[in-house]
């Protein structure tokens, strides 16, 4: 829909009324917009280099190119919108309230402060995965790309972050059927590992607790993982008659060797937080009784930084192995695909649902 001149003029109004000063990089945005919209392409000499702050705003209106007077109008009406509900949100809402997003099923996602949560919801069933959350999660990092945070976080609700792929998702299924629910999950499992590839700006994984499967292997492609001294890390992929997913069999040797990698991967030994970070796989411990309170102190520092110096900064380095990395997926994919279908595994899962073994 397009906006009116009124809306337009609206616009302008509010921005004088703004309670928060939104920084340097939006007011140049602003300024470009506003002459773009008003005045058309940029038609300034251009401002001698020492000239800093009419050569700043020199260049973002000249960045606008040809942009027509009327996207450059909506744009404007656009900005000023996310700003004024940031803005109220941030005078109307109790400290430390969340502003809820989309509702899902399975997940809690909240904006605030430049830093979208997703946080796993099914503590009763200590955040298991199933093919719904799978589907939740990837629709709730979509989104999260392209809203206007700076970083977005991944945690847990309730004493575990997360107990790893859901071990009933393939009971109640027919021998015939088997076959292509397996399939129709791999392809699932590759879209769900892609978008943490593909992920544009600092995915910062928040473990609560105890870590499980495809919740500990989907770290390797984090940015940062800050841990409770409470969690533990735990790939019981031989013990489930399963192989490695998540890249995990790229990014793990990587990150601690092949040596520790194995030790994890192969043989599942149980990691806690202290090791895992000493491995490189966590960034930072806390103690459990401080952790929400240091974490999100620290994340709310990272995100006043320059989003789009934050954003660039995390594709250059993610941008140098994606080919790889799209590569590795697949190929875990199909393993796993074979491995789902066999005994081994399908005597894992029995067990699980006869309550027999856990972990
Ligand atoms: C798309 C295909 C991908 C395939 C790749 C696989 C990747 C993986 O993630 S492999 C790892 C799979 N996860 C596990 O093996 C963990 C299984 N769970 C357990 O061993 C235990 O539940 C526990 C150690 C995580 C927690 O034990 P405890 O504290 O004693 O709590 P409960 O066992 O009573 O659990 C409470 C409740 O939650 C249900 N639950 C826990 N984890 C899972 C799970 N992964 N899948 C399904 N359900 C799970 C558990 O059954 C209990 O439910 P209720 O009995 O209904 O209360």
């Amino acid at each position: 829909m397009r906006s009116s001149q009124e809306e337009f003029e609206n616009a302008v109004n509010r921005v004088k009324l703004l309670k928060k000063d939104p920084g340097n990089e939006v007011k140049l945005k602003l300024y470009a917009l506003y002459k773009q919209a008003t005045e058309g392409p940029c038609n300034m000499p251009k401002p001698g280099v020492f000239d800093f702050i009419n050569k700043a705003k020199w260049d973002a209106w000249n960045a606008l190119g040809s942009m027509p007077k009327e996207t450059a109008r909506q744009s404007y009406v656009d900005l000023v919108s996310s700003l004024s509900s940031s803005s109220m949100s941030s005078s109307q809402v109790k400290p430390g309230a969340d502003r809820k997003q989309q509702e899902y099923e399975n997940l809690v996602v909240t904006s605030e402060d430049g830093i979208t949560k997703i946080m796993l919801n099914r503590p009763t069933k200590k955040n298991a995965i199933n093919t719904q959350m799978y589907q939740e999660i990837i629709l709730a990092l979509k989104a999260a790309s392209k809203d206007n945070s700076v970083l977005t976080v991944l945690t847990g609700n309730g004493d575990y972050y997360c107990s790893g792929n859901d071990l009933t998702d393939f009971s109640g299924i027919t021998a015939g059927e088997i076959e292509e629910k397996v399939k129709n999950n791999l392809d699932m499992l590759r879209v769900f590992v892609n978008s943490f590839i593909d992920f544009p700006k600092p995915l910062i994984a928040v473990v609560n607790g105890p870590a499980v499967g495809i919740a500990v292997t989907i770290l390797g492609l984090c940015d940062a993982v800050y841990a409770s001294d409470r969690a533990t890390f735990h790939t019981p992929f031989s013990h489930l008659g399963l192989s490695p997913e998540g890249c995990s069999s790229y990014t793990f040797p990587k990150i601690m060797g092949p040596a520790k990698a194995i030790e994890m991967l192969v043989f599942g030994k149980k990691l806690t937080a202290e090791e895992a970070c000493a491995r490189g796989l966590v960034t930072e411990v806390f103690p459990d009784n401080t952790f929400q309170k240091q974490v999100w102190a620290r994340l709310k520092a990272y995100s006043e930084f320059p989003a789009n110096s934050i954003r660039i900064s995390k594709q250059v380095i993610r941008n140098m192995e994606k080919e790889k990395l799209y590569a590795v997926n697949a190929e875990e994919c199909s393993v796993l695909q074979e491995r789902l279908l066999s005994n081994e595994c399908i005597n894992a899962a029995v067990n699980f649902l006869s309550r027999k073994a856990k972990l």
